[in-house]
């Protein structure tokens, strides 16, 4: 797994069109949203968390509540991002596992969103500057066999 991680004034996005034949089932009101004050997460998710999602998962909300903690924010946009890595998962990994970072994230108390997966979207971003405000990181399932 591949991750981007931007602390933000602000992250909104506005879909756009499909970009898979079959797309998450969004509503009206996750067509566009917005959140202030907010790490971003572009996240990539990879082939070789195919191998153990569950690792893939625990590891990646550990990185973002250690980066959010210093950042000082409870705010965290999980943004699926296919743009980080040759080697992606399939979408319907990539998605369950998205969806899992963002659940654990909210069980442990952060103020969570994630953007719809499997279309174009426009978004804007105001990144602060500071010296941990763009950060990167990549996750590798322990047990992964180098391919
Ligand atoms: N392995 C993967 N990791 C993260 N996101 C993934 C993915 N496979 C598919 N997606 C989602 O489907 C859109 C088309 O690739 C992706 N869309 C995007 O990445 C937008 N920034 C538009 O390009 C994303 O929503």
């Amino acid at each position: 797994m591949r991750m981007l991680l931007i602390h933000s004034d602000y992250l909104e996005y506005e879909v756009k069109d499909k970009a898979l034949k079959k797309p998450e089932e969004i509503s009206e009101e996750q067509k566009r949203d917005r959140l202030d004050e907010v790490l971003a997460a572009f996240i990539s998710v990879e082939k070789v968390d195919e191998q153990n999602p569950k690792e893939v998962v625990e590891k990646a909300v550990k990185e973002i509540e250690d980066i959010a903690s210093q950042v000082k924010t409870k705010n965290i946009f999980v943004y699926p991002f296919a743009h980080l890595s040759s080697e992606l998962a399939s979408p319907d990994v990539a998605l369950k596992i998205l969806k899992e970072i963002e659940e654990k994230l909210k069980e442990k108390g952060y103020n969570v969103k994630r953007a719809p997966f499997g279309y174009y979207k426009a978004f804007k971003l105001s990144c602060k500057g500071h010296p941990l405000a763009e950060l990167s990181r990549t996750i590798i399932p322990g047990e992964a066999k180098k391919e």
